[in-house]
């Protein structure tokens, strides 16, 4: 197939989008980034693309809750146009703030009997910016496809992943739907701060649909596709291997259409 087009959609507050863009096009994308206005404008142009990423930042400065405003705008003005592109087999990527728009708009954790979820504040009360090491769970998203762990930031004030009815957690995670989760020094799922940023149940980072295709996580995988932004990389340097760890993610999304 040809290469993947991905629209990088932005809004006033988004900061990371230069960086989304750089690494869909390492992994062999063609990425474009437009302005949530111009898509409200023409929401057919979405027929042009077979990825949409929202990135992270601070999108209408977290007025009214981080992503709130922005996924107003999704669900009233875009909501048959996301639909028709998620039927027809598109891929969606949340960052951050672009997940928890995600989980604003109601796309997470989706599916027949929606929960209502949401992203609380961190347990900590505070911004959490640091490393952390999440452990995959290959199988159903596309964008999870590898078995090692990964080492990736974090920068959020809300990333707490809450369901309306706890109980619907266990079964998301039963359905292999947690397909990242904070892990500790052993390599193993917390809930302990500060392995786990947030105070996550389920030490959940990142969530899929039931389809997969849709995917948020709090960590950001943009901001480590060279070996050179990991903080230890004078120590660690062939350890880290030829490319930043969150590079996967996007390599996993393109393979999935290639
Ligand atoms: N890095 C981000 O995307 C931050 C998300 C959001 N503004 C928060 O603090 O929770």
């Amino acid at each position: 197939m040809a290469t993947p087009r991905v629209i990088v959609l932005r809004a006033p507050g988004t900061n990371c989008d230069e960086e989304t863009a750089e690494a869909w096009s390492r992994a062999g994308a063609r990425p474009e980034t437009w302005h949530v206005g111009r898509l409200l404008e023409e929401p057919h142009a979405l027929d042009l693309f077979q990825i949409l990423t929202i990135p992270g930042g601070f999108s209408y400065g977290d007025d009214l809750g981080a992503g709130r405003i922005l996924a107003t705008h999704l669900a009233r003005g875009l909501g048959d146009a996301l639909r028709r592109f998620h039927d027809r087999g598109g891929l969606i990527l949340g960052i951050c703030n672009g997940f928890q728009v995600l989980v604003r708009c109601g796309l997470l954790p989706g599916g027949e009997a929606p929960c209502p979820a949401t992203l609380a504040h961190n347990e900590s009360g505070r911004f959490e910016a640091r490393w952390i090491t999440l452990l995959p769970r290959p199988g159903l998203s596309p964008f999870v496809s590898f078995t090692e762990p990964l080492d990736l930031p974090v920068a959020h004030g809300e990333g707490r992943f809450l369901l309306a009815d706890p109980a619907v957690m266990g079964k998301l995670d039963d359905a292999g739907r947690i397909v990242l989760k904070y892990a500790d020094a052993r390599r193993e799922p917390t809930q302990d701060y500060p392995a786990n940023p947030n105070g996550s149940p389920f030490a959940a980072a990142g969530v899929c649909d039931e389809t997969g295709r849709i995917f948020g996580l709090m960590p950001h995988p943009e901001r480590f596709v060279s070996p050179l932004h990991h903080p230890r990389w004078t120590r660690l340097g062939d350890a880290l291997g030829p490319e930043g760890h969150g590079l996967k993610i996007f390599r996993g999304a393109v393979a999935a259409l290639s």
